[in-house]
């Protein structure tokens, strides 16, 4: 009985979000349906013995099975297309983008609790999605709420670390070295000093990821009332679920804007495991530094301009434009000019391009359907929606960008904005707090799957030379 009801809701689920349900997505759709616990922990108790023994048999029958070539142009090119990494949480695909645990985005807006009905889904449901492959319901969700909110303490000294730099500093040097001292109540660490047993490496590294992510709201809103707001503080509210909070933390409590903190923290939380952030993650986590210091060290990658910063190079290019033309209503031809400009000078288009996807990111389609919901006229999306026709035709041109359209980055900025976020060098910040919901999950299965210390071969130019056939 319970077995129909699961398919008739599962059919439902497809034909409202137009897509024909199949018998293999049915079956994993019910597999993901089965979560029965209320707390996440006792769900992760459960499930570690049967994924460690999914692994084993990987090992032990499939070791050699070949998956594929390494090519000079791989080592010379940033390992693009090279696999060489497990990550549970997503996967992305070239032409279709992102999916978290086999579900695209407008699946998760569609099956994921929001914080009302037909809301965006709550970062809460992503991470118990990402952690344990199973769709979460209300129930589960408020807990972990409770949870993370039951966790958010944050000791005072993280707090003076911060107030040690300057206030000029970046906010990502703050955000990280707020991070770094956090690091002192590791879980892990301790755990580790006190000789536990290997098997049990995961069960620190999961207080410390919730924990990590649990003060990370706190943290980040602390840097940005610093930064901008002359240090008042606004205490965490325990009514509200992680993404609400954070907002009413940074100052703003217009119901729109706590709706697009959940949509930003939840699509932001995981793109698979080799972009630059997870994968610092999972490589300094694989010499056993606890997810404090992997996260820190992640952190560092993120605030770089050619991954997370490019948030935050979008909004000033776009304000850039505006000032040169003294207004946002400029025509195609000044637009084109303006681009042309920025190549000419050596800098990239922040905003467009990327390593793995081949079209349209769907993070930045779905934050435009919010922002044609809620913003249609505001001049910057405006202005935004022409870049994303002008671009494009520009970039291929040159004849040797691989992706010429829109990533994640193209559409945040101008959505933050428009509810008041308007210090662009924080945007980054916004991006970290959601990634650890990423990055959080893989660290606890790094752990509890005995991931091995990462340690790949390299090669001396000469030696690569010689391998090539090539002369020096
Ligand atoms: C959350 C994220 O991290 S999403 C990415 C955020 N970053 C940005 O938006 C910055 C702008 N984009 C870029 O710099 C790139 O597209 C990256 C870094 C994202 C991807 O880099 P790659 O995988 O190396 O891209 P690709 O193979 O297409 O690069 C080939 C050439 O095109 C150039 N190119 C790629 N994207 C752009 C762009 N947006 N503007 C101008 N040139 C570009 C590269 O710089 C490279 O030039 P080179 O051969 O002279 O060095
Ligand atoms: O996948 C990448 O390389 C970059 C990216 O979009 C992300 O990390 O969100």
């Amino acid at each position: 009985m319970a077995f129909f009801r699961s398919v008739s809701a599962f059919s439902r689920l497809r034909s409202r979000v137009g897509q024909q349900p199949s018998l293999a997505n049915s079956v994993r759709w019910l597999q993901m349906q089965s979560s029965t616990n209320t707390d996440l922990y006792s769900e992760m108790k459960e499930l570690v013995p049967e994924y460690q023994e999914r692994v084993k048999k990987l090992k032990k029958d499939h070791a050699n099975v070949d998956l594929g070539k390494t090519t000079l142009d791989m080592v010379l090119g940033g390992m693009r297309g090279m696999t060489a990494l497990v990550w549970l949480g997503s996967a992305v695909d070239p032409d279709e983008g992102i999916r978290f645990r086999g579900m695209t985005i407008p699946e998760c807006q569609k099956a994921l609790p929001g914080a009302f009905p037909g809301g965006e889904p709550l970062p809460e449901a992503i991470l118990w999605l990402l952690l344990t492959g199973k769709i979460p319901n209300k129930e589960q969700v408020d807990s972990l709420s409770q949870e993370l909110r039951r966790r958010a303490k944050i000791p005072e000294y993280a707090y003076k670390a911060i107030d040690a730099l300057p206030v000029s500093a970046h906010p990502m040097t703050q955000f990280s070295t707020g991070v770094m001292a956090l690091q002192v109540e590791s879980e892990f660490q301790k755990a580790y000093e006190g000789g536990v047993h290997k098997s049990r490496y995961w069960e620190p590294t999961y207080e410390d990821s919730l924990n990590l992510i649990a003060r990370l709201p706190g943290i980040a809103a602390y840097i940005y009332r610093r930064i901008y707001k002359d240090g008042k503080i606004i205490p965490l509210d325990d009514t509200l679920d992680y993404g609400a909070n954070y907002a009413h933390m940074l100052g703003f409590d217009d119901p729109e804007m706590l709706e697009f903190m959940r949509l930003y923290i939840s699509i932001h939380s995981d793109h698979e495991g080799g972009n630059v952030s997870s994968h610092t993650a999972h490589l300094v986590g694989s010499s056993l530094s606890d997810p404090y210091l992997a996260f820190a060290a992640a952190l560092n990658g993120l605030a770089g301009p050619l991954h997370g910063l490019a948030n935050q190079e979008v909004l000033r290019w776009i304000r850039n434009v505006v000032k040169e033309f003294g207004t946002p209503n400029i025509s195609t031809e000044q637009l084109s000019d303006y681009i042309h400009k920025t190549l000419n000078s050596g800098q990239v288009v922040p905003g467009y391009g990327h390593g793995v996807l081949r079209n349209t990111d769907p993070r930045y389609t779905c934050q435009r359907e919010f922002a044609l919901k809620h913003l249609p006229n505001d001049p910057l999306f405006q202005l935004v929606s022409k870049i994303k026709e002008v671009v494009p035709p520009i970039l291929t041109k040159l004849g040797k960008v691989k992706s010429p359209w829109p990533n994640v980055d193209a559409h945040s900025g101008v959505l933050l904005n428009y509810y008041g976020l308007t210090e662009e060098n924080y945007y980054t910040v916004l991006f970290g707090v959601a990634r650890s919901i990423g990055v959080g999950p893989q660290l606890i299965w790094d752990r509890a799957l005995g991931m091995p210390l990462e340690r790949p071969k390299s090669v001396t130019l000469e030696k690569l030379e010689k391998l090539a056939g090539a002369s020096s």
